[in-house]
C-alpha cells in the first residue's frame, strides 16, 4: 500500500465545545489505484485529506506513506514529504503570482526533479492551457487558475495525488479532461489518487468508492 491510514481520530475545539470529526478512520490506497472519497458536507473529507497530505496531524492513529510513518517525521521531513511525495489539488490554488503560467506549471516538477516535457505538453493540451502560458495568475479566471494548479501538481508526477473537489469550478467537459489526466497518471506513472467528490458520475469512473459517515469509512 502506498498510503495507509489506521485508527485516525481528529477533533476540533469550537465555540460549542469539542467536536470529534474523525472517530477511527481506516483507509488504504495502493499504487496506481484511484479512490473516490464521498460523504455528506461536514463529514470530514477535507480534514482527512489534510492529514494524509501532512498539513495537519491526527489526535490518534497512524499514517504510513510507502512504509514510512508520518507521525515520526520532523519538520524538514514533513516539508520534503509535502514537496515531493504528495501532490495536493485543493481549492486554494497557491499559484506563484510573480511567475508566468508556463513557469508555474513546471515549478514543482523541477523542484522534485521529475520534470518531463512530453507529459507537461500533454497536460497543457488536455487542460486547454496553450493560449495562457505567457500570462500571470492574476490575469486568469478562477477556472483557468484551477486548471493551472491541477497541471502544476500533475506535472510533478507525485506518487500520491490528493484532490479535494478538483473539478468544482470547471464545466463538465473540462472536469472530465482533468479526471482523464489524473487516471492516465495513475495508469502510466503508478500514482495513487484519493479524490473527494460529491459527483457520483465522477466517482463511478474511479476504481473504488468509499464513504465517510459518522467519523468512519465504509466501502
Ligand atoms: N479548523 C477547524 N476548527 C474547527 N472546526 C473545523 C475546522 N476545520 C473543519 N472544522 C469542522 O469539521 C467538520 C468537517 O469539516 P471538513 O471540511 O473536513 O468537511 P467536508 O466533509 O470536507 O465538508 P464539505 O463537503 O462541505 O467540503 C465541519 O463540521 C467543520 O465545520
Amino acid at each position: 500500500m502506498i498510503l495507509s491510514l489506521s485508527g485516525i481520530r481528529k477533533s476540533y475545539s469550537t465555540a460549542e465545545g469539542i467536536i470529534e470529526i474523525l472517530k477511527g478512520v481506516d483507509l488504504s490506497v495502493a499504487a496506481g489505484e484511484s479512490v473516490a472519497l464521498t460523504g455528506e458536507s461536514g463529514s470530514g473529507k477535507s480534514t482527512l485529506l489534510h492529514l494524509a497530505g501532512g498539513l495537519d496531524q491526527p489526535d490518534a492513529g497512524s499514517i504510513f506513506m510507502n512504509g514510512r510513518d508520518l507521525g515520526q517525521f520532523g519538520e524538514s521531513e514533513r516539508a520534503r514529504y509535502r514537496r515531493s511525495d504528495v501532490g495536493l489539488v485543493f481549492q486554494q490554488f497557491n499559484l506563484i503570482p510573480s511567475l508566468s503560467v508556463a513557469t508555474n506549471l513546471s515549478f514543482h516538477a523541477k523542484l522534485a526533479d521529475r520534470y518531463d516535457a512530453a507529459w507537461e505538453r500533454q497536460l497543457i493540451e488536455g487542460l486547454g492551457l496553450e493560449s495562457y502560458l505567457g500570462r500571470y495568475p492574476e490575469q486568469l479566471s478562477g477556472g483557468q487558475q484551477q486548471r493551472v494548479a491541477i497541471g502544476r501538481t500533475l506535472a510533478a508526477r507525485p506518487p500520491l495525488v490528493l484532490a479535494d473537489e478538483p473539478t468544482g469550478n470547471l464545466d463538465e467537459a473540462t472536469g472530465d479532461a482533468v479526471l482523464d489526466l489524473m487516471l492516465s497518471l495513475a495508469r502510466n506513472a503508478g500514482s495513487a489518487l484519493l479524490l473527494v467528490t460529491h459527483s457520483s458520475r465522477l466517482a463511478d469512473r474511479l476504481d473504488r468508492k468509499v464513504v465517510l459517515h459518522g467519523g468512519r469509512i465504509s466501502e
